[in-house]
């Protein structure tokens, strides 16, 4: 029930031109460069762990998750893994695209060794879990849509019972229902004990779900941890480059905030989500919805809510500064009683911050709806209604008042000599 990576390395060798490749083996001359992926990885996740990797485009994550799923082999180094392994890469790859989903599903079992008996109950329970009715079963795979091809292919992967899951952002698979029910089989499964391998571009969801994490940079570790050290350097790292497109490149500078959109699109494919944000709503002692505060005033927010279905969920909303850095985000789930909201029709959930201690600068807000395990994101509205914020009572600078004390105690000439070093 773990996976070890030992000295990990993949090298690739990049071809100029195809043709390259056919002149190397012809003329027995070298007509490529190597290119390395991935280089001295060397790390364990633990049983029933579930352990995150991070990091930008083509810093090596899927080459690592593929030679942790054993589809792509090291070139120096190994693999070992305890237990048996579903990987959620490349959903429905190895299917083939004339035969039936029925038949499909024997090849897995077949593939994972299953005869008879065993055969017969994983594809049962693949195809119960897949939902495809009778009919699509018995068409060649090539006939279905792209969502009932990850379905089958999700219930597939994960019929063996696995006690290892590699998942490479997989978590968006078929319409919303869908997707809650293949999270839901996720988190069941990392409920019984699953050591999962998880790797995604959505920090909400890597702080989330994993005890620890990787940051790989380059084609190595450059951070590995409890996961809020490592997704917190890799944000000042993505910051960092953030800035430094922005000074190169003024014309790529972030709109105006008061250009920003209103309301952002919903994050989930599939249509209307089944619990949308309607809207957010400020006030303070001058108003409702004021483009501009002042530091330690009384602030409520109101955010508004539809949900279309009885499913619980949970709201999570942050003030945001233009450059995406939160400056505090809650969420109905971190409450005390953790209380999902429930019910079909409109909610309003309300929040005072008494004294809001913001120091000047201009902030924005981001909410998010979230199914009952507030992992997955339902809707969302990213940096909206910019508001500014005015220190007119402190002299201090920066985000945020920090309460904090002075003192300082006057150091007598003679106890500073004692200190003094003494040469011999
Ligand atoms: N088959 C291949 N041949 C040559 N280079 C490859 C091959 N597969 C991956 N690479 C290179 O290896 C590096 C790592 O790629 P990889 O797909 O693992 O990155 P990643 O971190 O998963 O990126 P992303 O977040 O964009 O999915 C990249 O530079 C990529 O171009």
């Amino acid at each position: 029930m773990s996976i070890r990576f030992d000295q990990v390395e993949k090298s690739y060798a990049v071809y100029e031109r195809p043709q390259d490749r056919l002149w190397e083996l012809l003329l027995r001359q070298r007509r490529h460069r190597t290119h390395v992926a991935l280089s001295g990885v060397d790390f364990a996740v633990q049983p029933g762990e579930t352990f995150g990797l991070v990091g930008e485009n083509g810093a090596g994550k899927s080459t690592l998750l593929k030679i942790g799923a054993g589809t792509i082999r090291p070139t120096r180094g190994h693999v070992t893994r305890n237990g048996r392994v579903a990987a959620l890469l490349e959903l429905g790859a190895g299917f083939h695209p004339e035969e039936s989903g029925y038949d499909n599903m024997r090849f897995m079992a077949a593939l994972h060794g299953l005869e008879g008996e065993a055969m017969a109950r994983f594809v049962d329970s693949a195809i119960e879990f897949s939902e495809l009715s009778q009919e699509s079963l018995r068409r060649p795979v090539k006939t279905y849509s792209s969502g009932m091809f990850m379905r089958l292919a999700f219930a597939g992967a994960t019929a063996i019972e696995p006690q290892i899951l590699i998942v490479d952002e997989a978590l968006s698979v078929g319409d919303m229902h869908f997707q809650k029910k293949s999270l839901d089989r996720i988190l069941g499964l990392r409920d019984q004990g699953a050591t999962i391998l998880f790797c995604s571009h959505n920090l909400y969801q890597v702080r989330s779900l994993c005890q620890r994490a990787a940051w790989i940079h380059d084609g190595r570790i450059q951070e590995l941890g409890p996961t809020e050290a490592v997704v917190t350097a890799y944000e000042a790292h993505e910051r960092g480059r953030y800035l430094h497109l922005r000074s190169e490149a003024p014309t790529t500078a972030l709109p105006d905030s008061a250009a920003l959109p209103a309301e952002a699109a919903p994050a989930v494919p599939g249509g209307v989500p089944l619990v949308k944000f309607l809207q957010l709503r400020t006030e303070t002692a001058d108003g409702i919805n004021m483009a501009q505060l002042e530091s330690f005033e009384d602030l409520s927010v109101e955010i508004e809510l539809e949900a279309y279905t009885a499913d619980p969920f949970h709201v999570a909303f942050s003030i945001v500064r233009p450059d995406k850095d939160n400056v505090f985000g809650t969420a109905t789930h971190l409450r005390s009683d953790a209380k999902a909201l429930t019910g079909i029709g409109r909610h309003v959930i309300r929040v005072r911050f008494p004294g809001i201690p913001l120091l000047s600068g201009e902030y924005l807000w981001s909410v998010y709806v979230l199914d009952d395990s507030g992992f997955q994101v339902i809707d969302m509205a990213e940096l909206i209604q910019p508001f500014k914020v005015l220190n007119k009572t402190k002299k201090e600078f920066g985000l945020v008042w920090l309460d904090h004390e002075w003192s300082s105690a006057e150091v007598s000439e003679a106890a500073s000599k004692e200190d003094e070093p003494t040469t011999a």
